[in-house]
């Protein structure tokens, strides 16, 4: 059979997301089915119907003490000065906690007040209450009381009652099976070989566990190629034995974006585009009577397109309500542009600086997969508005407990590889700390400490009069603060070479001649104004350099960017270039140092900081990197307004 020929469509009107959701949920005939589940295995799971205590707990009379069992009545003589004398099995028996209490007795007196006067005769002098330290029948659960009603979500605590009773299977809702299709004729499983052009396919074993923790029983299918009779067949198989279908990628516009055509020929399209950003060509639609929903290929749209769709399926299917975040107000540390006539999910990073909370945007782009692992939380932009001024106020969603977020140290400025290692490294010290760092270089993070939203700024900034690093750039942009700035260490920047040096570059003026391609460092970056000054004391211009508009925000992305082009040529440290096993010609070296506010600098924070900066754990794990010289308990040179 001849392949249907599906045109490329250039699509998508798009539709408010919750309009989107709304009318999803007109089309979703949820399938309620209830399985029975033995109770010791039924964490999480959801009741089908309320459930019924099948024995009371205690089941007999027990002692909820260690001592003797007696009748209360004929105790009610005894007093200190009267004691009375009871015999063994007669008028008492011995018992331990959780013993039966056998009739007629009807109280227990601690055996510590009880004066043992032979094997079979014991003194008491206090009467005892009738029913005291006796857990009487049904005293925590008493048999074909509701336990649970329908709806109760089992904890750990559940399981007990329900064991105790001997309510060993209970009714619990089915778990809604979603079936997952990753496509793509590029994809291949993680522990495949790779080629350029090709992709791991990642997404399907993400989309697994968030169905897995939402509640539903997600089935991974194996990759499907980008054929329309590939994805037809496995469209329809998956239609039938699944509750919801979620397609993986060819969600778009591009030539072998067969799938919303399918799905309309199979059944009914609904949704093709949602208003937001990222996330935007999401489909909706339905076979048979089973929902489908396309998810965007690029992972941060698939995810979020996953939590706006999928999950309030589950929840529907469970009869749970939708988990809500956190919120809160935070001051945003930068401008944030927002899409007119769509809604925008920024994933932020915040911080808790000087009382306040300041949150910072991380890349925007729907294919880093680092902004959602890094978001300590999320900024909806609303589609009538075009954003946020920087120290604006707004609300956050938040993605990480407040207190982490309280008690990271907020580092920003200048990327440098022995700052993970310190933050790993104060982690491993004291559990409840971590860095927290983002990096805009050097200048950026005098102006970040100048602005109070940072602790600690990394920076490397040389002044091309004098030669020195730092102090002069301090004493300019922050000399109306009190701060603090801590010589942490020396490393070697030099020319970043493919392996072999091909063009045979010594120098900047053979970067001019032999035309290479350089790989620049953005705006304020110390790398870049290094760069420019060999430049200037070369007499040469930045329009005679290739590649001098493009900017790379780290040393490793330069390196990376070498790597891949034998015409290349980059400035950066030693360490990128060992990483990414590039050749490497030392140039300066450079002065990486610490500034902090001094009110940081005195606390206990900022002194648990130096502590693991000093400590020799911290010292060799440096070592291991190579290109490093750390200050050895340096003097911090205080700057700023003194008091
Ligand atoms: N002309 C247009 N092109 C694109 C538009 C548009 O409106 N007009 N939208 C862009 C947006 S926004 C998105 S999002 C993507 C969606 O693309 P598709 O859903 O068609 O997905 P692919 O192109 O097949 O893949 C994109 C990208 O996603 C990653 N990916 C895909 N599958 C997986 C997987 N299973 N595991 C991990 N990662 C996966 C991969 O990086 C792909 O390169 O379209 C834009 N284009
Ligand atoms: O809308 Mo796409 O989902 O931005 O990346």
């Amino acid at each position: 059979m001849m392949a249907k020929e599906y045109k490329r469509k250039v699509y998508l009107q798009d539709k408010p997301r919750l309009e989107a959701k709304q009318q999803m949920f007109t089309h979703f005939n949820s399938k309620r089915e209830i399985e029975w589940v033995d109770s010791s295995d039924s964490l999480g799971r959801v009741l089908a119907k309320p459930v019924f205590a099948n024995s009371s707990m205690p089941h007999y009379h027990a002692s909820a003490m260690d001592g003797v069992a007696v009748i209360a009545e004929e105790t009610f003589s005894a007093h200190e000065h009267r004691p009375i004398q009871l015999k063994k099995d007669l008028e008492f028996a011995y018992v331990d906690t959780g013993n039966e209490v056998p009739s007629p007795f009807d109280a227990v007196i601690m055996i510590e007040q009880v004066n043992e006067i032979s094997e079979d005769i014991i003194e008491i002098i206090e009467p005892a209450v009738p029913w005291q330290h006796i857990r009487p029948i049904g005293e925590d659960i008493v048999q074909e009381e509701m336990l649970f009603p329908q709806g109760h979500i089992i904890r750990p605590v559940d399981i007990g009652a329900l064991l105790a009773s001997r309510t060993v299977r209970i009714p619990v809702v089915k778990k809604p099976v979603v079936t997952i299709i990753p496509t793509g004729n590029e994809l291949v499983s993680p522990t495949d070989t790779i080629s350029t052009g090709q992709l791991i396919e990642f997404n399907g074993t993400v989309f697994a566990n968030y169905i897995h923790e939402w509640g539903g029983e997600p089935q991974l299918h194996p990759i499907v190629k980008d054929e329309p009779s590939s994805i037809k067949t496995t469209l329809l198989e998956a239609a039938k034995h699944a509750d919801i279908v979620v397609i993986n990628a060819g969600s778009s516009a591009g030539s072998k974006d067969y799938t919303v055509h399918i799905i309309a020929e199979l059944g009914e399209v609904f949704t093709h585009g949602v208003a937001t950003r990222p996330g935007k060509p999401v489909i909706i639609g339905k076979i048979e009577d089973t929902i489908i929903i396309g998810v965007p290929g690029y992972p941060v749209s698939a995810y979020l397109a996953l939590e706006w769709f999928v999950r309030p399926l589950i929840c529907e299917v469970l009869q749970v309500s939708e988990p809500v975040r956190q919120k809160l107000q935070v001051k945003l540390g930068r401008r944030i542009v927002g899409t007119m006539g769509a809604e925008d999910f920024i994933r932020m990073n915040i911080g808790y600086v000087n009382g306040e909370y300041i949150a910072n945007p991380l890349p925007r782009a729907a294919g880093v997969t680092m902004s959602l692992v890094r978001a300590d939380g999320m900024l909806v932009i609303p589609p009538t508005s075009l954003g946020y001024e920087q120290g604006e106020y707004a609300e956050i969603e938040l993605y990480k407990p407040l207190e982490a977020i309280k008690e990271s140290i907020v580092f920003i400025g200048s990327h440098d590889l022995t700052i993970d290692l310190l933050s790993s490294q104060m982690k491993a010290v004291n559990r409840n700390t971590s860095i927290m760092s983002s990096h805009v270089g050097s200048l950026a993070g005098i102006m970040a400490i100048k602005k109070g939203e940072a602790h600690v700024a990394g920076i490397h900034l040389l002044d091309p009069e004098t030669h020195e690093y730092n102090e002069s750039y301090i004493e300019r942009f922050l000399a109306d603060k009190e701060v603090v700035l801590y010589p942490f260490l020396k490393r070697k920047q030099g020319w970043l070479l493919p392996k072999g040096n091909p063009l045979d570059i010594q120098n900047v003026e053979d970067i001019v001649e032999k035309q290479a391609h350089f790989v620049n460092r953005q705006k304020g970056a110390g790398t870049r104004i290094l760069f420019d000054m060999l430049l200037r004391e070369a007499g040469l211009s930045t329009e005679e350099i290739i590649g001098y508009g493009r900017e790379m925000f780290s040393h490793l992305s330069v390196a990376a960017e070498v790597k891949g082009n034998q015409h290349a040529v980059g400035l950066g440290i030693y360490p990128a270039a060992k990483a990414m096993g590039l050749d490497f010609i030392p140039v300066a070296d450079e002065h990486y140092d610490l500034l902090m506010t001094r009110a940081f600098f005195e606390s206990q924070q900022g002194k648990d900081l130096i502590n693991v900066i000093q400590s020799e754990a911290f010292f060799e794990k440096v070592a291991g990197i190579g290109g490093y010289l750390l200050e050895k308990n340096p003097n911090p040179i205080y700057l700023g307004m003194r008091e």
